[in-house]
Parts: structure tokens; sequence; C-alpha cells
């Protein structure tokens, strides 16, 4: 459980009274390790069921949460999000355009926001991976809204520092990874690659569906609920498209199931389907995927060796402190690196069976990619043949070799 901060329920009434809700009782929130978080029940709330949920934001300044306020307001209504209350203001301090949605503790951010229906899931679904990719372009779409973008999004956080120190404690061929990684990245051209407000942590742990079984079983699950909007950032989409599927398209197996990483490839196809539903991704955005997967598994490898290094130097410790395993994004970082790699020294190569000049097949072309090698035969067809020979044109066949292969 995450519960950084303790308050007494008379501080908890005080500050629930500055958003004009009458406080009843709050209970610890166990999910999250950012921030403490309470749900709150009022004394309307007769069924027992919490009304509100109360966030005292650990890490970011009290201004970055105010962006975030604005964010979501921008979002509600389009996607299913809970928007901060504002703070109630006696008539002289109020002005039609300066609401406060935010209080102040310790020089904390405390926030009050809705509390929405539905569960997290454990496991996601092809269906679900669809939906929540047609919700992220949406957002995208949404928060184009504002701008300049960087004026509403909080800077990004400096991982390639949290590289640096963690790096040097790392074994070599880990620390190697990281830095193969890190310089693919930087070969992408980020300069052209669209950007914009990215949501930037949207884990299924931070996605609430209705799951009722009769759902479930129809495959019908619902999306009700996108949460934690503090890392809202001005990122290529590409970038927070990969931190989605990354943990959407995993299954993640625990200390008895060996720790194992089984990224499922059909549901990343159903999520990219449900993306572009909303937002055509361009060329070179689906060029660069694959190297932003390995990325973004990357940054959160390092996010949650940071967390420990917090934890340890700001002496955070106890059952009640949440710790997720760096090692299972460390896992998907060399999984996506293998897959780029081996595209790297794959080559597809072009050839005519038919050729007259040679008893053996003629090379027409070699290609980095099966896209550019389909594209090039449909080309060819079109060129050369006439249309009574476009039916029979199964003389150009396509091989792939690796580099070896050729050599
Ligand atoms: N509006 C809400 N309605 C229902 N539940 C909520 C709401 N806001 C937060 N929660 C619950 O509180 C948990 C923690 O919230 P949140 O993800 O914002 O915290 P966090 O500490 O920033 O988490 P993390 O660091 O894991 O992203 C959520 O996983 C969810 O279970
Ligand atoms: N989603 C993050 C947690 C903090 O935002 C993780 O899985 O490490």
């Amino acid at each position: 459980m995450s519960v950084y901060t303790q308050l007494t329920d008379d501080q908890f009434a005080a500050f629930c009274q500055s958003f004009g809700v009458s406080f009843a009782r709050a209970i610890p929130i166990t999910q999250g390790i950012k921030n403490s978080n309470w749900f709150i029940q009022t004394t309307d709330d007769t069924d027992g069921a919490p009304s509100y949920v109360f966030t005292l934001f650990e890490e970011r300044p009290p201004a970055d949460i105010e962006k975030m306020a604005v964010i979501l307001n921008q979002l509600d209504g389009k996607l299913p999000v809970a928007a901060p209350l504002a703070v109630i203001e006696s008539e002289a301090a109020r002005t039609d355009n300066d609401k406060r949605y935010v209080i102040h503790y310790e020089d904390k951010a405390i926030t009050l926001v809705p509390c929405l229906a539905g569960a997290h899931p454990e496991q996601t679904t092809q269906a679900m991976c669809h939906e929540i990719g047609a919700a992220l372009a949406l957002l995208h779409e949404t928060l184009q809204a504002l701008q300049p973008s960087e004026q509403y999004g909080v800077p990004l956080y400096p991982w390639s520092d949290v590289r640096d120190r963690e790096s040097q404690f790392m074994p070599s061929d880990e620390a190697k990874l990281m830095r193969d990684i890190w310089h693919a990245y930087t070969q992408l051209p980020l300069a052209t690659l669209p950007k914009g407000l990215c949501h930037l942590d949207m884990f299924a742990d931070n996605t609430l569906w209705n799951l009722s079984l009769n759902n479930s079983q129809k495959g019908e699950a619902r999306l009700t609920g996108l949460l934690d909007f503090t890392e809202v950032s001005a990122e290529h989409y590409v970038m927070d498209i990969a931190i989605t599927i990354n943990d959407f398209c995993t299954t993640w197996g625990d200390a008895e199931q060996g720790e194992s990483v089984n990224f499922d490839r059909s549901k990343m196809a159903a999520f990219l389907q449900g993306y572009e539903s909303k937002r055509p991704l361009g060329a070179d955005e689906k060029r660069a995927l694959p190297v932003m997967l390995a990325k973004a598994a990357v940054i959160f490898w390092l996010l949650r060796l940071n967390v420990i290094h917090y934890n340890r130097t700001e002496g955070r410790t106890g059952d009640n402190i949440m710790v997720k395993n760096p090692d299972l994004m460390k896992r998907l970082s060399a999984y996506h690196w293998s897959h780029v790699e081996k595209a790297q020294n794959t080559v597809f190569v072009l050839l005519n069976t038919h050729s007259n000049t040679d008893q053996n097949n003629q090379i027409v072309g070699v290609f980095s990619s099966i896209t550019q090698a389909e594209q090039a035969r449909e080309q060819l067809i079109r060129d050369q043949l006439t249309p009574d020979q476009l039916s029979n044109h199964s003389h150009f066949l396509i091989k792939e070799y690796t580099l070896d292969q050729l050599l």
C-alpha cells in the first residue's frame, strides 16, 4: 500500500470542506506508487460507497497539478476522466477565470476528484487493447486544442541522468542493452515525428473497466476510467503508444511464474487498429515503433529503479510501500531489442523466377522491410504487365534472408 503521508480525520474534514464536501471517512488506497491516495466517504454516502478520491501529490509541485486540472477539464465529456473539484472561494476571492483546483499541505498539492466506477483489469483481451488504443488516439487528438503544448504539459523527467546513475551499478550486458537501445532511439527522425500532449503512464492499473462477469464472458469489458494524469507532457505520440502497448499487450509473470514476460503481438495489432480508427499513423511513426517499444520499456525499467533509489535515500520502508519489479521491464526491453536487431539483420529479396536471361532466379531488388518489397512487387506488376497478365504474376517471389545467409 502506498500512503506516504499520514493525515488525521480532522485534517481530512477541513481539506474536504475546502471543496464543499462533508467528510465522513478516509480509506487508504492500496494501489499506486507515487502519491498518497484515499477513498473519501461523505456524510451523504449512506450505502458506504465512496464518492471521491483524495490525493496528496508527493512528488509533483502544485503548479504541475494545476496544469493537470486544466488537461482533465479539456478531456471531460470526451473520455471517462475524473476532473478535480474546484476549491470553494469566498465571493471576493473568486473570478470566473480563476478557479483553483488545488489546495496545499506542506508544499504538496491536494485534489479531490469524483470516484469513478469500475475495476483494474488483471488481464487484458484483444477487445480491451482495441478500445484503449482508440481512447489514447482520442486523448492525443483532443489535447491538440491546448497550444503551445509545452506550456500545458509538465517537463519531461531527466531520464538520461537516471540512466547515468543506475548504469554504473549494472552488469555490463545490461548496461550495453540500455546503451544500444538509447543509441537506436537517437537515430530516429525525432525532429519530425508528430508530437503533442501525451499521458505517458497509461498502464492497465491506471485504467478502470466494467468487468462484470457477464461482460467479461462476452468479451465486452468497457472502459470506465482513465486515471493518473500527473505525467502529461509534450512528447512523440508514438512514445505514448509504445508505453501503453507495453503494458496492455504483455502478460507479466510473478515470482512463482519465473517473472515471465509474454508480449502478445496480436494484442498489439488490435491496439494499433483501435488507435488508427481515430488517428492514422504516419509511415515514419510505424517505422519508429519497434525502437520506441524498446525505449519505452527502458524508461520504465529506469523509473522503477528510481523509485527504489528514492525509497532508499528518503528512508521510506515498510509494508505500506509498493515497488514494481524493474527486472520485468528489463526483460521486455531485451525482447523488443531482439526484434529490432533481427529486423536490422534481415533483408527481403524480390526474385523473378521466370527470368529470360538466366536459368536461375533473377534478383530484382533487396529491401529492408517486407512492406517495401511488396510495394516494389506491386509497382513492377503495374508497370510491366498487360492487364491480362496481371492474374499470373506468381513468378515474383519475396524471400527473407538474414545478412549472414547472403555472405
Ligand atoms: N477517480 C478515481 N476513481 C476510482 N479510483 C481511483 C480514482 N483515482 C484513483 N483511484 C484509485 O487509486 C489508485 C492510485 O491512483 P493513482 O494511479 O493516481 O496513484 P499513483 O500513486 O500516482 O499511482 P502510480 O504511481 O501507480 O501510477 C488507482 O490505481 C485507483 O485504484
Ligand atoms: N506505471 C508505472 C508506475 C508509476 O507511474 C510502472 O508500472 O512502473
